[in-house]
């Protein structure tokens, strides 16, 4: 049994609740498939972190089996799933988190693009401005590491540190994260699978222009010290320090984030309350997509490309693939797109992992799915 104080045992529940519940993220973009990829995070105040179990069904992962490790990358025993053995990237995950005191979550896929340009051992070059927002500049490439050591974990620090981008491509393998928080990670590798497919479909049609370095510089501040909501989540991590490498841009962004005020809500008397309220209705309009016959709304985020599929047919997430050891009889329910509740078959193709919108009738607002991250800012 172990014997963590009190605090200690709330901070790890809640890094299981949170680990767990983003390896749906990364069905939900398309980043994995079978058991590929991994996420862990850090738990705040212990040396500890939290990652997956090992060639586990995405359909079994829970928070109880979610496995907590101190970060030499040793399961604790005692520990609710320790009978299970963690993720074969334990260790790769735990040398980051010893040696970049400031990431608060790791992430890794093997999503299509990105492994792709890391088959080819080249940086995705900084041509599109959602690069800049996001990574500062080009995703680089670190060295090709066999998996069972600290080789892959010392490629992610050895080429990232000092380097604003919070993703690389690790050669011949694929892409490895790393965030301020579990989710900052995984948001890190939702991007760069958008990017490295953006950028690939341009260098098909021709050559794409570089963005001049003035303009990644300014886009990237914008993006990460103004964009998006006010954040009252506390960061993970240690305390700010000046911009420079990925680690201080990841404390940087957080403290910046936290420290601006959070605007008050709109009231009748706020101008910008007037600005918005429609001059006959007296109340603000309702933003309804604009629909054209024939063409389907797509949502923000979501990719135009072939006709939408129907998830309803749609079979289930994972398979007959590791079981976990434990109480017999333990079964979760099968991933649901959270959008619509439904199956989200992966055998579909990209479209199948966002549900479809009904033609015409949508509840106002962002999709459900980006609802989270709008209201969030950025990923925190
Ligand atoms: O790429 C690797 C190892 O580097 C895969 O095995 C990984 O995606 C999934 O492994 P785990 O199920 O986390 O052990």
């Amino acid at each position: 049994m172990s014997n963590f104080s009190p605090e200690i045992e709330v901070a790890i529940a809640r890094q299981r609740e949170e680990v767990s519940r983003l390896h749906g993220e990364l069905i939900r973009w398309g980043l994995v498939i079978w058991t590929g990829g991994n996420v862990s995070g850090r738990v705040p105040g212990a040396d500890l972190f939290v990652i997956k179990p090992s060639g586990v069904s995405y359909d079994d992962l829970a928070p109880e089996n979610m496995i907590v490790c101190d970060l030499d990358g040793n399961v604790v025993p005692g520990t609710p799933g320790s009978e299970n053995s963690p993720s074969s990237d334990t260790a790769a995950h735990a040398y980051v988190y010893r040696n970049m005191p400031e990431v608060g979550g790791v992430v890794h896929t093997h999503s299509t693009y990105a492994v792709a340009w890391a088959a080819r051992a080249e940086p995705i070059p900084c041509v599109i401005t959602a690069m800049a927002d996001e990574f500062g500049g080009e995703i680089p490439v670190g060295p090709f590491a066999i998996i069972g050591d600290d080789s892959i974990g010392r490629g992610i620090v050895d080429t990232l540190r000092g380097h604003r981008s919070r993703a690389v491509l690790m050669q011949n393998h694929g892409p490895f994260t790393i965030g301020s928080s579990a989710k900052d990670a995984v948001k890190a590798a939702v991007m760069v699978e958008d990017v490295a497919r953006s950028v690939h479909i341009s260098r098909q049609l021709g050559d794409p222009v570089a963005l001049p370095q003035e303009a990644i510089d300014s886009l990237f501040d914008r993006y990460q010290n103004v964009y998006g909501q006010p954040s009252t989540e506390v960061a993970v991590g240690g305390a700010a320090g000046p911009r420079g490498d990925c680690a201080d841009d990841l404390r940087h962004r957080d403290r910046r984030r936290r420290c601006r005020p959070r605007r008050a809500p709109l009231g009748p008397g706020d101008a910008r309350h007037r600005a918005r309220v429609h001059p006959h209705q007296g109340r603000a309009p309702r933003r309804r997509p604009r629909h054209r016959p024939g063409l389907r709304h797509v949502g923000v985020g979501e990719p135009l490309r072939r006709p939408d599929v129907d998830l309803l047919g749609g079979g289930h997430l994972g398979g007959p693939a590791g079981r976990l050891r434990g109480p017999p009889g333990r079964h979760r329910a099968p991933l649901r797109c959270p959008a619509r509740d439904v199956p989200c078959d992966r055998g579909l193709g990209d479209d199948a992992r966002l549900p479809r919108l009904r033609r015409g009738r949508r509840t106002p607002g962002p999709l459900p799915h980006l609802a989270e991250h709008h209201d969030r800012g950025r990923g925190g």
